[in-house]
């Protein structure tokens, strides 16, 4: 199972494409040969059981692990070796299992730390040249922002405006000045995918979105995210263990099991597969919902 697959096949420059992905801890194959490509309109779901993989693979797929074979390429650059912001810049932005939020800084500072970090360097700065000029840019902006310049207020202005849209897409313009922490567990999870969308992705993964929310939030989120991937011409890659929700937006879902590739295709395809029955979904899945499809 290496060929790489994506839900509108072929119509689209892929925006992010793994071939052959394979991370090793010690011993441990955590993710063997792992494909997949993400086009805009794309809303792919990734699940297994505990320790299957999903996660090693966002870290791969986010520079936070560096393969052992294979190549992971974001808008067609080849990203192994590349750190995770410099990933970010080139489009890709997650959210992570354990909610990561600045927990002391208030709901509109979390998203507007985001918009700032996407305008702070430049997509292709990696070269020394290009940090020597980024080092002297933040040089510059520290002096603008001591003397606050008129210029500088404009911007802050505006990165206020960007941060204030994104909590209002995501239902928490309510929220604006609570700092994070006090933000009930449904709302951090929303905070966080504001937060990623600050960065202004062209890919957004989402680890478990939907984890510790009630069956309402779940709904809701349900349908949000597949406004986000419309509104914001997205291509979205969900790790979720409610199969409701898996099944209930992803138009295509990869499962992983022991870090294997095992089924992947539509959702009537993999909750049919005996494979994913055995490793994953259970026969007490098959039974309350009437059968395999
Ligand atoms: N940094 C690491 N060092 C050693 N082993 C690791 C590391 N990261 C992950 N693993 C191991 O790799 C395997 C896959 O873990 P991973 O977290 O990706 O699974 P998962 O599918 O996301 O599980 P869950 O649904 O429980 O979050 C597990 O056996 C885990 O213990």
């Amino acid at each position: 199972m290496s060929a790489a697959v994506s839900v509108t096949g072929g119509a689209q420059a892929p925006l992010l494409q793994a071939d052959g992905v394979s991370i090793q801890f010690g011993g441990l194959k955590a993710l063997t040969d792992f494909s997949l490509t993400i086009r805009q309109g794309d809303l792919l779901g990734l699940i297994g059981p505990n320790g299957a993989g999903k996660s090693t693979a966002f870290n791969v797929l986010t520079g936070v692990y560096q393969p052992t074979r294979g190549d992971v390429h974001v808008g067609g650059q080849r990203v192994n070796g590349l750190k995770p912001h410099q990933i970010n810049h080139l489009g890709l932005a997650r959210t992570f299992q354990n909610i990561r939020l600045f927990r002391a800084l208030t709901a509109l500072d979390n998203v507007k730390v985001a918009c700032r970090a996407q305008g702070a360097l430049h997509p292709h700065v990696l070269g020394v040249g290009a940090k020597m000029k980024n080092a002297l840019g933040n040089y510059r902006d520290w002096w603008r922002a001591l003397l606050l310049t008129p210029g500088f207020q404009a911007e802050e202005r505006e990165l206020t405006r960007q941060a204030e849209h994104l909590l209002e897409v995501m239902g928490l313009s309510h929220r604006r000045d609570e700092e994070a922490r006090n933000l009930p567990y449904g709302e951090q999870r929303r905070l966080e995918i504001a937060r990623a969308l600050g960065t202004k992705p062209k890919v957004l993964l989402l680890d478990e979105p939907a984890a510790g929310m009630n069956t309402r939030e779940k709904a809701d989120l349900m349908v949000l995210i597949r406004k986000l991937r419309d509104d914001f011409q997205l291509g979205v890659l969900v790790i979720e263990h409610d199969m409701k929700l898996v099944m209930g937006i992803c138009e295509h879902i990869t499962v992983l099991d022991h870090g294997e590739t095992i089924a992947r295709g539509a959702p009537a395809q993999v909750r049919s597969d005996r494979k994913v029955i055995e490793a994953y979904l259970g026969d007490s899945y098959l039974e309350s919902h009437g059968g395999a499809a």
